[in-house]
């Protein structure tokens, strides 16, 4: 099949390079003209596991990029891949979405064949069919239902993980309201399901439901993180082994072992600005979501809590401090809504001279914090310093060992449990 992907970011290339590699010929435009040559010069314009191999085969070939949506007209399906993220009150800001549809509007005005316009990105119930499919509506004076179609299909694959996930999910949503978009998108994924070490399972449902179950998943796991944070920290003050706990309380299957990771928090593009999302749609229809407000209280107070163990052992004004990992999780180069942030932030108020170090997200983060220093190494980093706080659990900082040894005052601050407390180090963490 032909298939275009508006929106060439984690998302759009991830999924653009893997229809690509299940034979589908793909489309991909993008408005950023760095983004759209990278493709076409077969590089991958994001950090991701395996994705530099799958552009380098398709990139400019079976997968190309452009910034004329009107090469979408020749496509069967187009997936919208277009960030949604937060405005100030919580709620997501529509306007990229809202821009594509206007764009591919004028696209389907066109067209004299069918197509089906399917959302990929994470929008709050009522969205798809009652803001996107309406502009398109409007923009290309043809009939939802009858002249194009319209379906939603979230998205659940994780940074880092992001082929690995969308090549074998554990389930693909469709939500439409009509039968040749379900057929349509069943086409379109029919390889893939093929494909799939695993069974995906294939969840037909409404519109609404699928916006909706996106949600439901993030909320779901933000708050069992939050909840296993929150008995980490009555571990912690008990001196209790909050890993052995998670670990044991993981056997019940009703529980399950994943997302038990007590420690620093979530951050990331999705969880933050998904709870914040969901929260303000429900106080929008006057219900008070108590739980995932909790939610996000705990998660905000885990820096705080890092900061406070930091302060309990040594006084950082005026000292180097190192901080160790900067992407909001291992594997990518991601830093939107970091923990590494308030970290940074609560060090600049206590006067640190802070050093910086991740393998992958440095550039990025010397966008929004240009004046720190930034070093190349993790012995770079912990030269010299007075204390270090582990932020991400990249598996190079498990491995340290001498490194810690050329540091001035060897206080390992980690919020990760990553960094095996040892003699030579003054070690504490936040659930150990
Ligand atoms: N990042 C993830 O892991 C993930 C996982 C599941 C769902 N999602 C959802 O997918 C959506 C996309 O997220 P992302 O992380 O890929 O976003 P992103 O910011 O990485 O990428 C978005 C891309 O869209 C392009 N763009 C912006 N406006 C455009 C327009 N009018 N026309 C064409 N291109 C345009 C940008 O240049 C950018 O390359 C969001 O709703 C997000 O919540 C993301
Ligand atoms: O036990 C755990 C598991 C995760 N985290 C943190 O939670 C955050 C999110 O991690 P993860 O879910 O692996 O990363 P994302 O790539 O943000 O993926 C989430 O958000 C995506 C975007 O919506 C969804 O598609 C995925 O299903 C969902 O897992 C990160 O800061 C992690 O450090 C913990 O602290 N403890």
């Amino acid at each position: 099949m032909h298939v275009s992907v508006v929106g060439s970011g984690y998302i759009g290339t991830t999924i653009a390079a893997w229809f690509a590699e299940l034979g589908h010929t793909v489309t991909n435009v993008d408005i950023d003209e760095d983004v759209v040559a990278a493709v076409n010069d077969g590089e991958a314009p994001i950090h991701e596991p395996g994705l530099d191999e799958l552009m380098a085969a398709y990139g400019g070939d079976t997968l190309v990029a452009t910034t004329d949506y009107d090469e979408v007209a020749d496509s069967d399906v187009t997936f919208l891949a277009l960030p949604t993220p937060s405005n100030d009150d919580g709620s997501i800001d529509l306007s990229a979405m809202k821009a594509a549809a206007r764009s591919l509007g004028e696209v389907i005005a066109e067209k004299d064949g069918d197509h089906l316009v399917v959302v990929k990105s994470t929008v709050i119930p009522g969205t798809t069919a009652e803001t996107i499919a309406p502009i398109i509506e409007d923009a290309s004076g043809k009939t939802v239902g009858e002249d194009f179609r319209i379906a939603m299909n979230p998205e659940f694959l994780r940074e880092g993980f992001a082929l690995d996930d969308f090549k074998d999910p554990d389930k693909i949503v469709i939500g439409a309201e009509d039968e040749r978009a379900v057929e349509t998108l069943n086409r379109v994924y029919e390889p893939l399901v093929e494909a799939a070490a695993g069974d995906p399972a294939i969840v037909e449902t409404g519109i609404r439901e699928a916006e909706m179950i996106k949600y439901a998943n993030n909320a779901f796991l933000a708050t069992k993180v939050s909840l296993i944070n929150e008995l980490g920290n009555i571990c912690k003050e008990y001196g209790v082994d909050a890993y052995e706990v998670a670990d044991a309380i993981a056997l019940d299957h009703r529980i399950d072992e994943h997302f038990l990771r007590s420690g620093l928090g979530w951050g990331g593009s999705c969880f933050p600005k998904d709870v914040a999302a969901i929260r303000a749609a429900a106080r929008e229809r006057e219900y008070d979501p108590v739980l995932l407000d909790a939610t996000v209280e705990v998660n905000d107070r885990q820096p705080e809590r890092l900061l406070d163990l930091l302060d309990d052992h040594t006084d950082v004004a005026g000292e180097r401090v190192a901080v160790m990992g900067l992407a909001f999780k291992p594997g990518t180069d991601d830093i939107r809504y970091t923990r590494a942030v308030p970290v940074i932030e609560g060090l600049l108020e206590r006067d640190a001279e802070v050093v910086a170090y991740d393998p992958v997200a440095t550039e990025n983060m010397r966008e929004q914090y240009p004046d720190l220093t930034y070093a190349d190494s993790a012995a770079e980093a912990l030269e010299g310093a007075s204390a270090a706080l582990f932020v991400t659990d990249w598996d190079e900082f498990g491995a340290l060992d001498a490194e810690f040894e050329a540091m001035a005052d060897p206080v390992v601050i980690d919020g990760r449990r990553i960094v095996e407390p040892r003699d030579g180090i003054e070690y504490d963490g936040l659930t150990w």
